[in-house]
């Protein structure tokens, strides 16, 4: 018999249409009501941490669902569910995979239709995520998100359609396992990762993407004391308009961490080009170029790397090695 954790964050899996079609969040979460259709096999323990929309998920309540999980491994529980908005999902899910000690498995879930939408997936995903979060092959995994019969890990996974529930998807790289008929599957171990075990966060770790003929003024507009961290969505393998240069350095001479990712949905950032404002001068310039993420997780990645008071070297390496 397996011990199973679920705990409830709200979203559209704890929502329900209303008369005139809105998906709306209630008082009750409809999720309270689910029966466990898996016997004397799993026991499972419910709790609503938050009754919240994706949206208004910050990295001070990612921080409260880690101790809340942390606090579970030492309650004899064998693994654990987290039900989430997907609008952020991904970033609370590696928010948690980065800061908790792999020991339990974490499985985050979510859905694209309400709990009273025709074809509503929300609690076929929960029972998925329970049967995944229950396998022995899950634990070593780091954290992982499963939604629509497929088994993702947290680091890659992105939200890739605003309303299909084959939404969850892993660029580059693919899902690591699936749910079948007789059970989970898995085909891929996960590569050595580094917890961080923070107890602060810090804010002011913004998220800038790239465009053709950008100028300064993203950049200059944020370049005060109070920012921690920036995270340029650059464009190709890595490259930024000239005129973004100045600014970028003004961050940089102020001490303030420039990670960069590419805007481009797969393949990684390098530095390839060398002419003005391609990758080769940014990377001399001392943007850390950050592999394999996206955007919003190489966002969460510099957040939890300053919060755990990293110096600029661990920062920067921390930041750039993809496996960690
Ligand atoms: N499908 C969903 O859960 C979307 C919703 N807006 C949320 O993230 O809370």
């Amino acid at each position: 018999m397996k011990k199973i954790l679920v705990l409830h964050t709200g979203g559209t899996i704890a929502m329900s249409a209303d008369a005139s079609g809105n998906v709306v969040p209630g008082a009750e979460n409809p999720l309270d009501q689910y029966q466990s259709s898996f016997g004397a096999d799993i026991q499972l323990e419910t709790e609503d941490v938050f009754n919240l929309p994706s949206p208004h998920i910050t990295p001070e309540r990612m921080l409260a669902l880690k101790q809340r999980i942390d606090k579970a491994a030492h309650e004899g529980v064998d693994g654990v569910v987290v039900t989430h908005g997907t609008d952020t999902l991904e970033e609370t899910a590696y928010f948690l995979d980065l800061t908790l000690p792999n020991e339990l498995a974490v499985v985050v879930t979510g859905a694209m239709r309400s709990a009273n939408e025709i074809g509503s997936d929300g609690l076929h995903n929960l029972e998925t995520a329970i049967q995944t979060a229950s396998s022995p092959d899950a634990a070593d995994k780091g954290v992982l998100v499963v939604m629509n019969d497929e088994i993702h890990s947290a680091r890659y996974v992105t939200k890739t359609h605003t309303t299909n529930v084959a939404t969850f998807r892993t660029p580059t790289f693919g899902p690591i396992g699936l749910v079948a008929n007789h059970g989970v599957v898995f085909f891929e171990s996960l590569l050595r990762s580094t917890v961080c075990p923070i107890q602060t966060v810090t804010d002011n770790v913004f998220l800038i993407k790239a465009y053709a003929g950008m100028g300064p003024e993203l950049f200059e507009a944020i370049a005060q004391p109070s920012t921690h961290g920036v995270v340029i969505e650059a464009l190709g393998a890595g490259n930024m308009p000239p005129a973004t240069l100045p600014a970028i350095q003004k961050l940089l001479d102020m001490n303030i961490p420039v990670a960069l990712v590419s805007r481009c949905f797969n393949g990684i950032a390098q530095d390839v080009y060398a002419y003005e404002g391609g990758g080769v001068q940014l990377k001399q310039m001392g943007v850390i170029f950050c592999q394999g993420l996206n955007g919003q997780k190489a966002r969460i990645k510099l957040l939890v790397g300053v919060s755990a008071g990293m110096s600029a070297d661990e920062l920067a390496r921390f930041v750039a090695t993809a496996n960690s």
